[in-house]
């Protein structure tokens, strides 16, 4: 295995302080920047700032070993680097495009103090091009570079980062790939070596595809609502055939995150930039806003039909479980079409975020059932399938559990004398009593 290869890592948020704190972990000495000077003395300090299992340990083993320094500023982590990731925000612009202005910024900062023979690499989700692009930039032939797309998700990052599928390295200079390959020898994973424009591709395809099956099985939901099936069997059965698999099947209130929407939107200017379409991807997009009103809708006829003026208990308020990441969550953009309706809302949710606008939000998942006319499951927190809910149907108002997750025990929730509506699947039965 390679050893203590100088690494600096620019930006320290999920992306960043995974491949910072991971890549220390595997031998390499690594300075990592960001531009947020308080986050920079929170983590010299080892206090991380993320949510994400077995991060705060590694952060402290590679602080306590001097593997492992934060410093504010790319130009600060350049000196001596071998290999420099780029780990910045490429958030969405107004046109749909992903904005590169903080992986340009790196760029101008680094352009001088990086040494000869370094490596940069993208780590960064970036449009097909970019690569190219950070070369232009950089102005310096004598430095390579590549592209790295990272595959992991929030809430696993940690894991998913040391047990990768795949590693993909880009670059027009194999030399460089291999240095880049060299640094996660010691992971079990197939190495895929292709071109930049490939490796930015493949990122962009993998969850584009990703999102695309999901309002694919949401739509599927759909249809067994109204035709009587169950999309849990349904799913299951689908998912026996090895050619489709039981991953990402699980209908939702749609597909979010920081990344799945924005990635899709950037595709979809990427192929309109180059004058063509992708009239699946769009059709993706368009189906996952209409699932959130789909939510909307159930909501809206469990409580008679109104929502001006009615409480709606939220549980959950996160893109998914197992993350403090509200960052383009369908909970927030449903509870947004609620509050548009007049819906009063009161949220709980296990990762115990601070003020959210337009929701009240309180310390359990009973504060927020008091008093409701319907409770709405939009986070799939383990937590919940553990509640209690005879003591919930004493404080809910209405009858309604909507569950758009369909993570409750249907049957526990009717025990308790309340009516229990998940996604693809019959209308529930009036429960006998309370
Ligand atoms: N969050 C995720 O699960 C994944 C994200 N990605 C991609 O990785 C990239 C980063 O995403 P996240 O880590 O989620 O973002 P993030 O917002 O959590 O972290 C980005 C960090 O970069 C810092 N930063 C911004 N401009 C900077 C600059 N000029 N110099 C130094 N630091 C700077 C910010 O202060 C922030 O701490 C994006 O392109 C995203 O699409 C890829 C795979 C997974
Ligand atoms: O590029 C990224 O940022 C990352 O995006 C996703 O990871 P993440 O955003 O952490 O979340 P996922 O676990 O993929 O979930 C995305 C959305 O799909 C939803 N989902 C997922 C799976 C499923 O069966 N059903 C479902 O509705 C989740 O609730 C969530 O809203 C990808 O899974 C990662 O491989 C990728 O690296």
């Amino acid at each position: 295995m390679v050893s203590g290869v100088k690494i600096a890592v620019i930006g320290a948020g999920y992306v960043g302080l995974t491949t910072a704190a991971c890549l220390t972990s595997l031998g390499h000495r690594v300075v990592c920047a960001d531009i947020d000077p308080a986050k920079v003395r929170a983590l010299s300090r080892g206090e991380v700032t993320i949510r994400e299992p077995g991060m705060a340990e590694l952060v402290g083993v590679g602080l306590a070993e001097g593997r492992l320094r934060f410093v504010v500023g790319a130009g600060k982590a350049a000196p001596g680097a071998e290999v420099v990731f780029l780990c910045v925000p490429t958030p969405m612009g107004p046109d749909g495009a992903a904005k590169l202005a903080a992986l340009e910024a790196a760029v101008a900062e680094l352009r001088d103090p990086l040494p000869p023979d370094s490596v940069v690499v993208n780590k960064s989700t970036v449009p097909v091009g970019t690569a190219a692009r950070v070369g232009e930039l950089l102005g310096r032939p004598d430095v390579a570079v590549a592209s790295n797309p990272e595959f992991l998700r929030e809430g696993s990052a940690v894991h998913d980062f040391l047990n990768p599928d795949r590693i993909v390295i880009g670059s027009a200079d194999l030399d460089a790939a291999k240095r880049v390959a060299a640094l996660y020898e010691a992971l079990n994973a197939p190495v895929l070596l292709t071109d930049p424009a490939s490796s930015e591709m493949i990122k962009y395809a993998a969850n584009c595809y990703l999102a695309t099956r999901l309002s694919f099985v949401n739509s599927i939901a759909e249809l067994c609502e109204r035709m009587g099936a169950d999309v849990n069997d349904v799913t299951r059965g689908m998912g026996y055939d090895q050619r489709i698999g039981t991953a990402f099947l699980r209908p939702g209130p749609g597909w979010g995150g920081s990344c799945f929407p924005k990635d899709a939107h950037a595709l979809l200017r990427s192929a309109a930039v180059i004058g063509s379409d992708f009239p699946l991807l769009r059709a993706a997009i368009d189906t996952n806003a209409r699932q959130q009103r789909l939510v909307v809708g159930k909501i809206r006829q469990a409580v008679g039909g109104r929502l001006a003026g009615t409480r709606v208990g939220l549980l959950g308020l996160t893109f998914k479980a197992g993350t403090d990441d509200l960052r383009d969550s369908p909970a927030l953009a449903i509870a947004e079409l609620l509050a548009a309706e007049g819906a009063e809302l009161v949220g709980y949710d296990p990762s115990m975020p601070g003020a959210v606008a337009g929701i009240r939000v309180v310390d359990s998942a009973y504060a927020a059932a008091a008093g409701a006319s319907a409770l709405v499951l939009l986070t799939e927190w383990p937590e919940f399938r553990e509640l209690d809910w005879e003591r919930i149907a004493g404080q809910i108002s209405g009858r309604y559990v909507i569950d758009a997750r369909n993570h409750l025990d249907p049957l526990v929730v009717h025990h308790a004398g309340l009516l229990h509506q998940c996604l693809g699947q019959p209308a529930p039965q009036r429960a006998l009593s309370r």
